[in-house]
């Protein structure tokens, strides 16, 4: 017998999961299909675990900081422990959150979707039907057609990694890349080398502030390399050789592991959404601002889909809309991003928001820049900070805030606050009369429009 539903949702992230909960809510029957626990990348493999081994990393740049200055223990990371760490999280979310929709009324699936029709779909075998489907797989990490591709570690399974790799290479210089590299740096592993095609890493951050990571990155110990394209990996017993071409001639570099930092892209291939007359590009399922498909019956919303950035906020974003109007049986909202804040969780961090100073001037906006190296300002010195500092780009005539990018301890708390102060269109001067706590990482921001 086939299994109906009013309204199915593929893959159990942040996009996907508040839709259905939604729907299940609205008194609809749903059910939620997951080739995997449900919980998604952000929780399971991405932004959650990544960042419950920084905050183990933490301690050792802390103590780093604090040298001299009266705090003398100096500690090491236990890999395992640190891993286990990670675990007492990960390990609880996806029963925690398969038991709150079951609560919910909705039927907790697992297996890989398949359409077979615009309103059917086969799974482990099985027919299953629905009025609606919400579409929301996520990313995977990017082919790049390399010989030896296959032996690349994904960064999900880096986060498993039961023992510490010794010599370790990262293909890209992007976010997974420069985070990860530091993690495993502070983590105690010698050899740390990211291999970066263009000419510096994170290239979607400020260059001024991505240069000063850059030698945080370099004093830490990392062997970065920009203009370095990994064209080969092989494999000899425990070893792997990455061939890399630079400007001046290949490279080889020796190592235990080679992780993938490349990028990811959406995860759609065994969809088969010919079937559901649902079109896609290379960008990802095509939607329009209801986030509703070209089969006027399927929405799709997060990584999988052509929309805004790939982060956990904006995949939340999306989800609601869909679920709006899913429920309305119209396209009753649309999505509007507000200014998008994000975050490299290296140490220090890099945080942006809005517009790059490049992308100012291309756009032939009067502007004047505010840049600043802050390694002398009390909120540096306290903690030993040294590269710390900030480029803020203030509207001439309006006052309006077109661009904050952050580098330092707190940028990842500070750059909300730009965020919303641009969201709300407060200008520099409306941001030096606010009063923050002092002292706080907040209190900067006054000086620094
Ligand atoms: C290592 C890493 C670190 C990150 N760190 C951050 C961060 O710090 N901050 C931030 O904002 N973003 C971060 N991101 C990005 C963020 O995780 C994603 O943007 C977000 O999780 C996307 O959510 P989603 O619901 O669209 O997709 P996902 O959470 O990926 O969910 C998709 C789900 O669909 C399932 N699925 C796929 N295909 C099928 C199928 N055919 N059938 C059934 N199920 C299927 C998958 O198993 C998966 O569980 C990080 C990503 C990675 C990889
Ligand atoms: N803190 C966060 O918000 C966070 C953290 C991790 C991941 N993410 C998400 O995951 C996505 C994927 O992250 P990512 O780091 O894999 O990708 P990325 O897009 O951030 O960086 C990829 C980098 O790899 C380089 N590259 C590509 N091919 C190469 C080659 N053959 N040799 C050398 N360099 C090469 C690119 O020039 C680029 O700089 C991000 O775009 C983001 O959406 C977010």
């Amino acid at each position: 017998m086939t299994r109906t539903y009013d309204l199915i949702v593929i893959g159990g992230g942040t996009a996907g999961n508040g839709v259905a909960r939604m729907a299940a809510d609205a008194g609809w029957s749903v059910a939620s299909i997951d080739s995997e626990p449900h919980g998604g990348t952000c929780a399971l493999r991405g932004c959650d675990p990544k960042k419950m081994l920084i905050a183990v990393t933490e301690g050792v740049e802390w103590a780093e900081n604090m040298k001299g200055k009266g705090l003398e223990a100096q500690p090491s990371v236990n890999w395992p422990d640190m891993i286990a760490f990670k675990r007492s999280f990960t390990d609880n979310m996806p029963p925690r959150i398969e038991g709150g929709m079951e609560k919910a009324g909705i039927d907790v699936l697992h297996g890989e979707v398949r359409f077979t029709g615009s309103d059917t779909i086969e799974l482990n075998g099985e027919t299953l039907t629905a009025k609606h489907f919400h579409i929301a797989t996520g990313a995977r990490p990017m082919t790049l057609n390399i010989p030896g591709e296959e032996h690349l570690t994904t960064s999900t399974e880096f986060l498993e990694l039961p023992e510490r790799p010794d010599r370790i290479a990262f293909v890209g210089g992007g976010f997974i890349a420069m985070e990860f590299a530091h993690i495993v740096k502070r983590a105690g592993s010698n050899e740390v080398t990211v291999l970066e095609m263009a000419d510096r890493p994170l290239g979607n951050f400020d260059p001024d502030l991505v240069g000063m990571l850059v030698e945080g990155t370099e004093e830490l110990g990392i062997d970065l390399r920009t203009k370095a394209k990994v064209a080969k990996i092989e494999k000899q017993g425990d070893e792997f050789t990455v061939t890399v071409e630079r400007p001046d001639g290949t490279e080889t570099v020796t190592c235990d592991l080679v992780v993938h930092g490349t990028g990811r892209v959406p995860n759609i291939e065994g969809l088969n959404l010919e079937a559901a007359g649902v079109e896609y590009s290379r960008r990802g399922i095509k939607v329009n601002e209801a986030m509703r498909t070209t089969n006027p019956a399927i929405f799709a919303a997060g990584d999988c889909a052509d929309s805004g950035l790939n982060l956990t906020p904006v995949s939340a974003a999306e989800g609601r809309i869909a679920g709006k109007n899913l429920l309305a049986g119209e396209d009753a909202r649309e999505i509007k991003y507000p200014p998008i804040p994000s975050v490299v969780f290296t140490l220090p961090m890099v945080a942006t928001v809005g517009l790059s100073e490049a992308a100012a001037r291309d756009q032939g906006l009067k502007f004047d820049v505010h840049f600043e190296k802050t390694g002398d300002w009390y909120s540096s010195l306290r903690v030993g900070a040294k590269h710390t500092g900030f480029k803020v780009l203030v509207e001439q005539g309006t006052g309006q805030i077109l661009g904050a990018h952050l580098i330092g301890p707190g940028s990842e708390e500070q750059i909300n606050l730009f965020a919303m102060a641009m969201g709300a269109g407060q200008t520099a001067n409306q941001i030096k009369a606010m009063i923050f706590a002092y002292p706080s990482y907040a209190s900067d921001i006054g000086s620094m429009v």
